[in-house]
C-alpha cells in the first residue's frame, strides 16, 4: 500500500530566519529514509513530538541516521505550522534533547547483564536509558535461581508510560519471556514508532539456563524481526531461530545472518563470542546485500556475563547518538572490547562466569582503597628523578634505574624523559609503574600529562612553563598527586591555589642536570619553605656530601630532597639510594 506523508523542510540552522516548508509525497512502503540535520534534529524533534512528521531536505544531507519505520506516523498539521511559523522561530535550541534509549529487557539481580547492563552501557555511552521490565530473575556468577515474569498487562502499562510521553530515539529489547509481550511490545511499537529497534533475541544464559521458552520463536520471527533494524544473536540464538542448524565457523555465521535476514530485519548481527577455537571474538553483519566481520581480540576472562546486552544497547545507544548502523555496531563492539579488557582481573562472585565493569573505573578505586594510599608528604623524604642521558651514559635501562632505587629505599619516583619517544616512554613508564606498586612506592612523570594518564601514574611533576597545575589538576582528577617546580613564594603560593600536592623548591647548589637554571640557594630554599601551604621537597645538586645543611635548615614544610645524578650519575644506584637513605633518616 503506498502511504501518503506530508514532510517538513526545515532550512540549516546558520540560515537567517529558519523556515518550514510543507511538501506532500507519497513513498511505496511504510519505511523512508531519514536524513536529518544533526544538531538541528533534536530541537525538531522536540517541536515535532506532538504530532510527528518526518524531516527531509536536502538541506539536512548531514549524519544520516538509520532509518526507521514511520508507517504510523501522524502528519504535522498544516494549519499548526503555519500559526507556529508566524509566532516564532520553529527551530530553537533553548532546550536541549538528549539521546534516549528504552530499553524492554529482564532484571538481572547480579546486574551484569539485563536491565541493568543495558543502564550502565548507556550512562557509560552517555546516553539516557528508560527501563521496561518484563521479568525479575534471581541470577548471580552461578547461574539463574528463578524468574518471576511481569504480566504483559503490567508490560504494556510501562511501554505505555515510557513511550507516551518520553519519546525515546530507540527501542532495545532483551528477555521477553511470553508471547503475549512480544505481541504488546510491537503492538505499542506500532502506536509509537521509534527511530530505531534494536532486537537482541535472548533466550538462553551463559549458564544454560532458559530465559524465554522456544515457545518465543514463533512471535520473534513474526511479530518482531519484520519491525527490527537489527537484531544481535548470539550462536545458539541464530541457531534456534533458524530450526537448530548447527553453527560452528565463521562461514556458517555468514550463512545463517543471510537466512535469518530473510525472515525480516534489516541487519543481523551474530555474535561469535562462543565460537569455538577462535583466537578472536568474530561478529558478522549482513546488510541485506553485504557482510562485514568485526574483529576484536579475545580477551582471557571470566568475567564476560552480559556482553550480550551491553553489545546490544550500546548499539542501541550509538543510533540514539546518530551514529550510522555499521558505525554503531563498530563502536559498541569496540566498547565491550574495551571494558572486557579493562575488567579481566576483577573479582566478583564465585562462579564461572562473573560480571564486568561498564565504567571502567572499579580496578582504579579499588587498588586504591587496597592500599594505594593518599599522597603522604612524608614519601618527599628521598625523591629519585631519573634522567634518560644518565641511563644511556651507565648502559642501564629506565626500569633497572627505577628498580635500582627502590631497592635502595626512594620513597617516591618521578620518570624525567626527556629525550624519548612516546611509545617507548609509556611502556618504560608502565613498567615501572608496576615496580613502584609493589614497593608501594607513588610514581610521578614529568611534565607528561598524556602519559600519566595513559599508565594511570599516581601523579605529575610540572615545571613553571608547564601546563598549570589547575589546568593539570582537571585532567587528572583530585586523587592524583600533582608537583610544581617553584622557586620563589610568589610561585609557591599560585601553585597551592591551582590545586598542587606540594612543590619542588631549587636549585638549592648549582647543578648540570639542567641548563641555565638559577640557584636560589639555601636562603632561597627557606624563604621559599616558610612562605609554603604545601610540603616541600629540595631540588638541585644535592648528595650525601651536602645534603646535611639543606636538612638542618628544620623548617616543617620541608620534606625530603630530590636527586638525579647523586643516584643516577654513579656506578652502584642501589648502593648510593642505600647511603642517602641513611643520611636522611638519621637527621
Ligand atoms: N572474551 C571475549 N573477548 C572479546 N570480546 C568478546 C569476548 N566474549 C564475547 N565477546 C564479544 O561480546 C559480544 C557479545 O557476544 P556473545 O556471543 O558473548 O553474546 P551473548 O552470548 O549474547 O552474551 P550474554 O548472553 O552473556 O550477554 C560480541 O561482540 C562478542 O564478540
Ligand atoms: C535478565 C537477563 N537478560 C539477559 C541475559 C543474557 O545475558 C541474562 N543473563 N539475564
Ligand atoms: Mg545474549
Amino acid at each position: 500500500m503506498d502511504i501518503s506523508y506530508k514532510f517538513v523542510f526545515i532550512q540549516p540552522e546558520s540560515a537567517k530566519k529558519p523556515q518550514c516548508q510543507l511538501g506532500e509525497t507519497s513513498y511505496p512502503s511504510g519505511r523512508l529514509p531519514v536524513y536529518p540535520h544533526h544538531m538541528g534534529y533534536y530541537s525538531l524533534q522536540a517541536f515535532l513530538t506532538t504530532s510527528c512528521t518526518l524531516v527531509n531536505s536536502h538541506h539536512l544531507r548531514h549524519s544520516p541516521l538509520p532509518s526507521s519505520t514511520f508507517h504510523n506516523a501522524r502528519v504535522l498539521n498544516l494549519k499548526a505550522v503555519q500559526q507556529e511559523e508566524n509566532s516564532r522561530p520553529l527551530v530553537t535550541m533553548s532546550q536541549v534533547r538528549i539521546p534516549h534509549v528504552l530499553t524492554v529487557a529482564g532484571s538481572d539481580s547480579g546486574a551484569g547483564a539485563g536491565i541493568q547492563a543495558d543502564l550502565k552501557a548507556c550512562a557509560a555511552r552517555g546516553v539516557y536509558c528508560s527501563t521496561v521490565i518484563t521479568a525479575v530473575t534471581a541470577q548471580n556468577t552461578v547461574g539463574v535461581q528463578g524468574v518471576s515474569i511481569v504480566s504483559e498487562d503490567f508490560v504494556g502499562e510501562q511501554l505505555r508510560s515510557v513511550l507516551s510521553d518520553m519519546c525515546p530515539d530507540v527501542v532495545k529489547t532483551g528477555m521477553l519471556p511470553s508471547t503475549g509481550i512480544v505481541k504488546i511490545l510491537s503492538q505499542s511499537l506500532r502506536e509509537f514508532p521509534v527511530r530505531a529497534l534494536v532486537v537482541d533475541p535472548v533466550m538462553v544464559s551463559t549458564s544454560g539456563d532458559v530465559l524465554a521458552g522456544p515457545s518465543i520463536l514463533d512471535s520473534f520471527r513474526e511479530e518482531l524481526l519484520p519491525m527490527a533494524d537489527i537484531v544481535t544473536p548470539n550462536l545458539k540464538e541464530a541457531s534456534a531461530l533458524l530450526g537448530g542448524v548447527p553453527l560452528e565457523t565463521v562461514a556458517d555465521m555468514r550463512s545463517a545472518a543471510k537466512s535469518i535476514h530473510d525472515i525480516g530485519p534489516r541487519n543481523v548481527l551474530v555474535k561469535g563470542g562462543d565460537l569455538a577455537d577462535s583466537s578472536d571474538a568474530v561478529d558478522v553483519l549482513f546488510d541485506g546485500k553485504d557482510f562485514y566481520e568485526f574483529r576484536s581480540s579475545r580477551i582471557k576472562t571470566r568475567n564476560t556475563h552480559g556482553t550480550g546486552c551491553t553489545l546490544a544497547s550500546s548499539i542501541a545507544a550509538e543510533l540514539a547518538r546518530g551514529s550510522s548502523l555499521f558505525f554503531a555496531v563498530k563502536t559498541a563492539k569496540r566498547y565491550v572490547e574495551t571494558a572486557l579488557d579493562y575488567s579481566k582481573d576483577i573479582l566478583i562472585g564465585n562462579g564461572r562466569q562473573g560480571p564486568f565493569d561498564h565504567m571502567t573505573k572499579l580496578k582504579n578505586s579499588v587498588r586504591k582503597f587496597n592500599g594505594h594510599r593518599p599522597f603522604d608528604p612524608n614519601d618527599l623524604l628521598l625523591y629519585a628523578v631519573t634522567d634518560s642521558r644518565m641511563n644511556k651514559k651507565w648502559g642501564r635501562s629506565i626500569t633497572d634505574a627505577v628498580k635500582a632505587a627502590l631497592e635502595g629505599g626512594a620513597t617516591i619516583v618521578q620518570l624525567r624523559e626527556k629525550d624519548a619517544n612516546t611509545r617507548d616512554f609509556l611502556e618504560a613508564a608502565k613498567a615501572c609503574l608496576e615496580i613502584c606498586r609493589q614497593h608501594g612506592v607513588p610514581l610521578l612523570i614529568n611534565d607528561r600529562v598524556d602519559i600519566a594518564l595513559a599508565c594511570d601514574a599516581d601523579g605529575v611533576h610540572v615545571g613553571q612553563s608547564d601546563m598549570p597545575a589547575r589546568v593539570v589538576r582537571i585532567l587528572l582528577g583530585p586523587d592524583k598527586i600533582i608537583g610544581v617546580s617553584c622557586k620563589t613564594p610568589e610561585q609557591a603560593h599560585v601553585a597551592w591555589i591551582e590545586g598542587a600536592d606540594y612543590i619542588g623548591c631549587g636549585g638549592v647548589y648549582p647543578t648540570n642536570t639542567k641548563e641555565n637554571n638559577l640557584t636560589v640557594g639555601l636562603d632561597g630554599l627557606k624563604n621559599v619553605c616558610l612562605a609554603s601551604n604545601l610540603p616541600v621537597v629540595a631540588i638541585g645538586g644535592i648528595g650525601i656530601s651536602n645534603v646535611q645543611p639543606v636538612m638542618e635548615l628544620g623548617v616543617p614544610s620541608l620534606k625530603g630532597v630530590a636527586v638525579v645524578s647523586s643516584l643516577f650519575d654513579k656506578e652502584s644506584v642501589l648502593r648510593e639510594t642505600q647511603n642517602l637513605r641513611r643520611v636522611l633518616l638519621a637527621n
